[in-house]
């Protein structure tokens, strides 16, 4: 089964600095929506760097759509933060310059909606655009590519909530269309859990957490109830007040209704409990582990 990402003991540390990715291993099966969540520093662009073939680990292997990144690079967009265009060129040139840099694959349409939607103005410099039209030409460039593998690092930051949720919307409804695997990098928890299907959370250049955000959903509970001891379950983040214990745990096996209130966390609850409990173990569902089914 070919993956659209997978990682083997990837490491990269810049010069002599501490790593800011250690031994990482995951699997990202192609077709999904992924979103790849953590603190400042953790290391999600420089993941996304080394699936778009602009840095080589510095220890381990990632693959890429079943091969090294160099040679995905044809069906592979990468947009990253800082959005790098050029100037001098207008929207219309920018745009003819995907169409040439991608003979028999540029989807004309695909980019000129995107452009049109914003309103851009076909004939003006892209050095004279605001950094939120500046992300729709790159986010028009890397869609019209008809990439397989869509690598989007913090890509809405600098959007209105209204484009925001405009092209969240046509980056989905594309995916969805083409079965095009997206890994997006974002901070807005919210902005992801209606539209990933997919989850890594890196954090201090390791993978906490890695699979179907259903299940992982799936393999936590949030219960409220009279302190007690919660073994057999794993304890993620546990809170006394007074009598009244809350907890988000990972069960091992069911957990009692009668003593417990239970129910499943949000995706935001999810990912704040484990950033805020460092010594949490990590866990990697099925279809995030590179060694099931291998
Ligand atoms: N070119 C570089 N040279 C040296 N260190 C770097 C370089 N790029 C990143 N780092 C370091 O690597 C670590 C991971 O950085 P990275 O940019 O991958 O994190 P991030 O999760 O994308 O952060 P943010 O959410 O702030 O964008 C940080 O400690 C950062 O200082």
């Amino acid at each position: 089964m070919t993956s659209a990402l997978e990682a083997r003991g990837l490491t990269k540390q810049y010069g002599r600095r501490a790593a800011a990715l250690r031994d990482c291993a995951f699997r990202l099966p192609t077709g999904r929506i992924c979103a790849l969540v953590g603190p400042n520093g953790a290391g999600k662009s420089t993941l996304l760097a080394l699936a778009a073939g602009l840095l080589r680990p510095t220890g381990g292997t990632v693959r890429v759509l079943g091969t090294d990144p160099a040679s995905a690079r044809e069906k592979v967009a990468y947009v990253a933060q800082d959005k790098p265009l050029y100037p001098q060129l207008t929207v219309a040139e920018t745009l003819r310059m995907g169409r040439e840099l991608n003979p028999g694959r540029w989807d004309a349409d695909t980019a000129d909606r995107i452009v049109a939607a914003g309103k851009l103005d076909p004939s003006a410099r892209v050095r004279t655009l605001s950094g939120g039209q500046r992300t729709r030409v790159a986010l028009a460039l890397a869609l019209g590519k008809r990439p397989e593998l869509l690598l989007l690092d913090e890509p809405m930051a600098d959007l209105d909530p209204l484009a925001r949720h405009q092209l969240m919307g046509t980056l989905m409804a594309d995916a969805a269309e083409r079965g095009t695997s997206v890994v997006m990098s974002s901070h807005i928890l919210g902005e992801l859990e209606g539209a990933c299907d997919f989850l890594l959370l890196v954090d201090g250049g390791r993978v906490r957490l890695g699979g179907a955000i259903d299940d992982i959903l799936g393999a936590h509970t949030l219960l409220t109830g009279p302190v007690a001891d919660l073994a057999p379950h794993t304890v993620v983040e546990s809170r006394v007040t007074g009598r009244q214990l809350t907890a988000l745990v990972r069960h091992d096996g069911p957990v009692d209704p009668t003593s417990w209130h239970t129910t499943e966390p949000s995706l935001e609850e999810l990912v704040l409990a484990h950033l805020r409990s460092p010594e949490a173990p990590a866990l990697l569902t099925p279809s995030a582990d590179r060694t099931v089914g291998a």
